[in-house]
């Protein structure tokens, strides 16, 4: 008969838990309430957007969940274990707001040193690589102190990626980056996504956590104004064409690609939640085929922006 299951043999075959779990999280200062009541999950693999204007609580609830603030009311579960245990903050890589490094050490010496913070064995080769995933290949050896402000966050990135980690937390990362900073660190988003790990991207450029962000919470007023997937949030895509000599055969083939709505020459069609990238072209293509005249083709959907600040504002009356 064989042995039954240790404890741990028993927890490797359960599903794995969400990157992060919290619920009723709140917090105070004085009289001011910065964070009530918030709820939410972060799933492994996915990358969770958190919006709000300012002083939303935005920051209050990442420091809550990493164990830095300790809440009022609320529970957190960070990697399926309690936020300050330090087998779960080992496994989380944090890019706060605001941070300096040592302006005496190197890039590649910041690195060690969070690498020995984290008491994680990462080979030199590994580490240099980081560096070069964050575009500082060639500073590794340069003085931090001389570093511009979009090179020092690129090193933040860095730091917060070089133990493994299996969350990631990024508050503000591409504030201080040029326009090929923000790209690089979409596609490094897309690339923790694709290897499981769970990303809570705080940004106030809402275009970026509209490209690549899997759901989004809204904080006002320390609240959660609204939470969901883009789609919950924004509706279905749609596709708005300006069309002529449309006969019977154009407009079935245009409903069989989604619902069809029509005013005079404007089509409009929702597309399926996740349209493959022939959709479209194909569309055209037969259109055209079917000796369709096509003006215009456009995406339509209302932009994350102007969602939040549609949000904002019904929110902000409802309050008076
Ligand atoms: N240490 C603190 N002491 C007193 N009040 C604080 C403290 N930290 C945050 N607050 C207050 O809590 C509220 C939420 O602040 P928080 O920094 O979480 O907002 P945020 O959404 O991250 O804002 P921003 O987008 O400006 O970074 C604000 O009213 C702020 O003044």
């Amino acid at each position: 008969m064989s042995a039954a299951p240790s404890a741990e043999e028993v927890l490797a075959d359960l599903p794995p838990t969400a990157a992060v779990w919290c619920s009723g999280l709140r917090k105070r200062y004085r009289k001011r309430t910065a964070v009530d009541d918030v709820s939410f999950t972060v799933g492994r693999g996915e990358v969770l957007g958190l919006l709000g204007p300012n002083g939303a609580g935005k920051t209050t609830v990442i420091k809550m969940l990493l164990g830095l603030v300790r809440p009022d009311a609320g529970e957190v579960l960070l990697l399926g274990r309690p936020s300050r245990d330090p087998r779960s903050r080992a496994k989380v890589g944090y890019l706060p707001e605001l941070f300096r490094y040592q302006p005496w050490l190197t890039a590649a010496e910041v690195l060690d040193l969070h690498v020995r913070l984290a008491g994680a064995s990462v080979p030199a080769a590994e580490r240099r690589e980081c560096l070069a995933l964050v575009g500082l290949a060639d500073r590794t050896g340069d003085r931090v102190g001389g570093f511009s402000k979009g090179m020092q966050q690129r090193l933040g990135l860095a730091v917060a990626l070089v133990a493994r980690p299996e969350f990631v937390v990024l508050d503000e990362p591409t504030s201080a980056l040029d326009p090929i900073g923000r790209a690089d660190v979409r596609d490094l988003l897309l690339s923790l996504r694709s290897r499981g790990v769970a990303v809570l991207l705080n940004s106030h450029l809402i275009g970026e956590v509209e490209r690549v962000c899997d759901r989004v919470v809204i904080l006002d007023n320390g609240k959660i104004a609204a939470e969901g997937t883009l789609t919950e949030l924004l509706g279905q895509r749609e596709l708005r064409l300006r069309l002529d000599k449309v006969d019977d055969a154009a407009s079935a083939r245009l409903a069989a690609t989604g619902t069809l709505t029509r005013d005079g020459d404007l089509f409009t069609v929702a597309l399926p939640a996740d349209p493959d990238s022939g959709t479209v072209p194909d569309l055209v293509a037969d259109l055209v085929e079917l000796g369709v005249r096509v003006h215009a083709v456009e995406p339509g959907r209302i932009s994350l922006e102007e969602r939040l600040l549609d949000i904002l504002r019904t929110g902000t009356e409802e309050h008076r």
